[in-house]
């Protein structure tokens, strides 16, 4: 009788401990979807002028945009439609959005360009790989997170992009003053998001009730909160501001 082979396999543990690789939970699945001819043309055309990149590492805003207006990121703004209307609307303020799903970034700047927005600039990568390369601390007025994925079974819970360690990296990027304005559908997120705010140290809740605030006028509806509201679901909006 032969010995029984010894077993090699290593739990992910072990081989993290010996740096084989490092395990990430990331907070999206990349979807496949094709490009839309007028997508893939506006990427071609204008990512030159409207595009950042994370091997660029380190950005100076005020270098990015030619002025020193405030600096309003957006997280995960899909197709970008809302986010395009609040730049358009807003020529005040300069607009950074992050966005994984390239259709949705090929979107986002075509409809930028036939709105004439020229306040907006976009990355296509890991909006936490971007906050911890690419944005120096103190530089937002105003950090946006709208209709983030709920990842609604509780063993999914730990791919929310929500989390104590997110929500300090946020305070780290914002201007004392500077707002952390968070949107979400889903119950159960907007509770565990509002434990976490409220748990963190340095933030002042804008909410009149010490909870909620009504949806700022600054605000248009996504294309998610319409899906929501078909669905017949409820509306959370969080408003904490930076004290120091
Ligand atoms: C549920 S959708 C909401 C889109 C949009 N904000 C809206 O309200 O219509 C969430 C979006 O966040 C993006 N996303 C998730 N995690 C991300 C991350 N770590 N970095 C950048 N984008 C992310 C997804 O690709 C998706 O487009």
């Amino acid at each position: 009788m032969t010995d029984k082979p010894e077993k090699t396999h290593k739990t992910i543990e072990q081989a993290e401990q010996e740096g084989k690789y490092i395990r990430k939970v990331r907070s999206f699945v990349k979807r496949e979807g094709r490009l839309t001819k007028g997508q893939e043309r506006a990427l071609n055309e204008h990512w030159q002028t409207m595009g950042l990149n994370h091997e660029d590492g380190l950005i100076d805003p005020q270098v990015v945009f030619g002025n020193d207006k405030p600096v309003v990121l957006e997280i995960g703004f899909g197709m970008g439609k809302s986010l395009v209307e609040m730049a358009k609307a807003a020529p005040e303020l300069n607009f950074i959005g992050i966005e994984v799903h390239k259709p949705g970034v090929g979107a986002c700047i075509s409809y930028a360009v036939e709105q004439g927005v020229d306040n907006l600039k976009v990355y296509e990568h890991d909006a936490i790989e971007i906050l911890a390369d690419c944005i120096p601390s103190a530089s937002l007025s105003t950090v946006q997170l709208f209709f983030p994925d709920p990842w609604h079974k509780k063993k999914h819970h730990k791919r929310r992009i929500v989390s104590a360690e997110f929500v300090e990296t946020i305070r780290q990027k914002l201007k004392v003053g500077g707002v952390f304005h968070m949107a979400t559908d889903w119950e159960n997120y907007a509770e565990c998001m509002l434990e976490d705010m409220r748990n963190s140290q340095g933030y002042k809740n804008l909410s009149e009730t010490n909870d909620f605030v009504p949806r700022p006028e600054s605000r248009p509806l996504t294309k998610f909160e319409n899906r929501g509201h078909r669905l017949g679901h409820g509306v959370w909006d969080l408003q904490f501001s930076k004290v120091d």
